[in-house]
């Protein structure tokens, strides 16, 4: 049966709540269209079942089809955004990439080709992990396009160290990889939220010159979320940025359902109002990674997802000359 959808403006958005049942049917990123029921398509919201690179829990394979699940009860209009994501963008589901669980390094490469295909649909991406991996091969795809990007990274990890077990590709390696690949603009990206032990001070050394600044979570209850807006938007300038969010990056009450979760994290409101400033910034990309539904409860990581990605799409969507 076609269900009855909300047609704003011309774009194809959510199954009507009011009308059919939100828990009904299978599960896209808010019920939106798949993308083989539009013509256009503006942002592409796309699952990468991937968790080979984890170093601790397993498990980020689900986190795609445990984030939809969780996206159900998202409606029409953000309005602490002032916007209706789905009416100013055409935004669909573009579905799971099909990537081999085996092999990190052929997965690296399915990743990066299918986001390149869809690239050549989609002007942009909302990536939904899988491990955190899967930023390099994205990174990649994104870097064709645009050059070098300014990589605004939320996460308790640094994610620049070098090798695990002689390993390079892993969850805890992407952005070392893409520094050394010449995809980041050195001179633009940061950290948010970091915190926990290292295995040494010199992983900050290493990755102040990988080209990352650092707001760590200790700085936040200082910075509050507009603070914290600003030394982004400092940092990043007008730069092309793509936006990497590990859901670690939420203290373990807001995310417990994540592979390595750390004490003394953000909360999902902090995080919120944060990405909710983005509006200004020039986003390319964007993917949301590590939710671990085995470790969730109750949809807690999986609700935190969806608005993330909520806020995200909010975010990219064109606003109306006043
Ligand atoms: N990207 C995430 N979530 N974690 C990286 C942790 C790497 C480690 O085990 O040291
Ligand atoms: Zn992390
Ligand atoms: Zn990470």
């Amino acid at each position: 049966m076609a269900e009855p959808r909300i047609v704003r403006e011309g774009r194809v958005g959510q199954v009507d709540a009011t009308r059919v049942p939100r828990f009904a049917g299978p599960a896209t990123f808010a019920l939106l269209p798949r993308i083989d029921e539009v013509s256009d398509v503006d942002v592409a919201v796309l699952g990468v079942p991937f968790d080979a690179g984890v170093s601790y829990r397993p498990g980020a394979r689900f986190g795609p089809a445990h984030v939809r699940e969780s996206s159900r009860l998202l409606r029409p209009f953000n309005p602490a955004a002032g916007v209706e994501p789905f009416a100013s963008q055409q935004v669909a589901d573009a579905g799971d990439l099909a990537v081999n669980p085996f092999g990190i390094e052929a997965a690296i490469e399915q990743v990066e080709a299918g986001a390149r295909a869809l690239l050549e649909r989609a002007a942009r991406l909302v990536t939904i992990g899988g491990d955190h991996t899967i930023a390099l091969p994205l990174l990649r795809a994104v870097a064709a396009r645009h050059g070098p990007v300014a990589v605004v990274h939320f996460d308790a990890h640094l994610d620049t160290w070098d090798t695990y077990f002689g390993a390079a590709y892993t969850h805890g390696t992407p952005f070392r990889r893409a520094s050394e690949e010449g995809l980041i603009d050195r001179s633009g990206c940061l950290h948010v939220g970091t915190r926990g032990p290292l295995y040494a001070a010199q992983d900050l050394v290493d990755d102040r010159e990988l080209g990352f600044h650092v707001v760590p979570s200790v700085e936040i209850d200082d910075l509050g979320a507009r603070g914290v807006a600003e030394r982004i938007r400092e940092r990043v300038g007008d730069r092309p940025v793509y936006l990497s969010v590990d859901i670690d990056v939420l203290d373990p009450a807001f995310a417990p359902g994540t592979g390595t979760p750390e004490a003394g994290g953000m909360t999902s409101r902090e995080l919120l109002a944060v990405l909710r400033s983005f509006s200004d910034l020039n986003l390319v990309g964007a993917d949301v990674v590590e939710v671990s539904p085995a470790y969730d409860h109750a949809e807690i990581t999986g609700i935190a997802a969806a608005h993330v990605v909520y806020e995200i799409l909010s975010a990219l969507a064109p606003r109306k000359e006043p």
